[in-house]
């Protein structure tokens, strides 16, 4: 089998690429079987498939796990050939950031970003638009995908990429998951043994809600509390929503989503649902 090319420049993507429609899968490496179906998924989309591989500095608060995050290039890109990509763009970060981390413009995340992930990580979702419009700029894809398990940041790149008129279209991928539900995430692997066995109630509790979802918003809640125990793990937010992140309205489609801290790592996962009106 032959690898991907790997690109570091905008001219070596352009030559990789040539006057071809691309589809674009953004990464922070560290691939699992998730990325892999995000890949699966993008393969068709284009004739020439670039995954980008790099761990985005601005995207992480001082003291989270920026120089931690697991690096592991090699397996990566043998991921990356089993799945059909052309051309693997892991930019050194001068590429990136060629002012240094101190860019003047950035991307403004708006009230969506100030909420849920925003409210315990207020830099990030500005670090991810921000890098994700400069992949954008130095990609130019015609396709990118994202997943699910990010919920979030999936919306407010959708609506960057419309709002700016950035012309890529964004595609959605659902969560891939463990046997026993666990969504999978780079960040499993700090998982202990039995923290790993703990992790699984996070799912447990969200499917706990969708079995309630015809009984109302207040029954799905409530029965996902009843599983996702705060002795078990350091709950962030528990919150029933629309689907674009607005207010919960019963009788309609719903999202359920979860962050919390299971010892080292910070988890996050949810679900779509239809709500019942009582
Ligand atoms: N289990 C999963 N199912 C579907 N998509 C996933 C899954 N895990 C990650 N992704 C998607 O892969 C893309 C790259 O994510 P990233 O490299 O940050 O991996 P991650 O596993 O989410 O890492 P982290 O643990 O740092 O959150 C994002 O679009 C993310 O939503
Ligand atoms: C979209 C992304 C690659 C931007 O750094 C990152 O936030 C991720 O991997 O989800
Ligand atoms: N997958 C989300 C990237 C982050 O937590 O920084």
């Amino acid at each position: 089998m032959t690898g991907p090319i790997v690109a570091r420049t905008r001219a070596e993507l352009q030559a990789a690429r040539g006057t071809s429609t691309v589809a674009l899968v953004p990464t922070m490496g560290a691939l699992h079987d998730g990325h892999v179906q995000l890949l699966k998924h993008a393969r068709p989309l284009a004739e020439t498939l670039v995954a980008s591989i790099f761990v985005n500095p601005t995207q992480f608060a001082p003291g989270e796990d920026f120089e931690d995050y697991p690096r592991t290039f090699e397996a990566d890109l043998q991921r990356c050939a089993e799945a059909g990509v052309d051309v693997v763009f892991a930019p050194a970060v001068e590429t990136m950031y060629p002012s240094g981390l101190v860019d003047t413009i950035t991307v403004d995340p708006g009230p969506l970003g100030t909420i849920l992930e925003g409210a315990t990580r207020p830099t990030h979702f500005r670090g991810v638009l921000t890098v994700v419009s400069k992949l954008f700029g130095l990609v130019r894809p015609d396709v990118a995908v994202f997943g699910e398990k990010d919920y979030q940041q999936l919306t407010l790149i959708s609506q960057m990429s419309r709002e700016l008129a950035l012309g890529v279209e964004i595609v959605g991928c659902p969560t891939v998951r463990e046997a026993d539900g666990l969504a999978m995430s780079s960040r499993n692997r700090y998982l202990t043994d039995e923290q790993r066995s703990t992790a699984a109630v996070l799912s447990a509790g969200l499917r706990a809600g969708v079995a309630a979802a015809a009984d109302g918003p207040d029954a799905v809640l409530a029965a996902a509390h009843a599983v996702i125990d705060p002795a078990d793990v350091d709950l962030d937010y528990l919150v029933l929503t629309d689907p674009e992140l607005g207010p919960a309205v019963a009788g309609a489609e719903a999202r359920l989503l979860v962050a919390a801290r299971v010892g080292k790592p910070r988890l996050l996962d949810n679900i779509g649902l239809t709500l019942g009106k009582s």
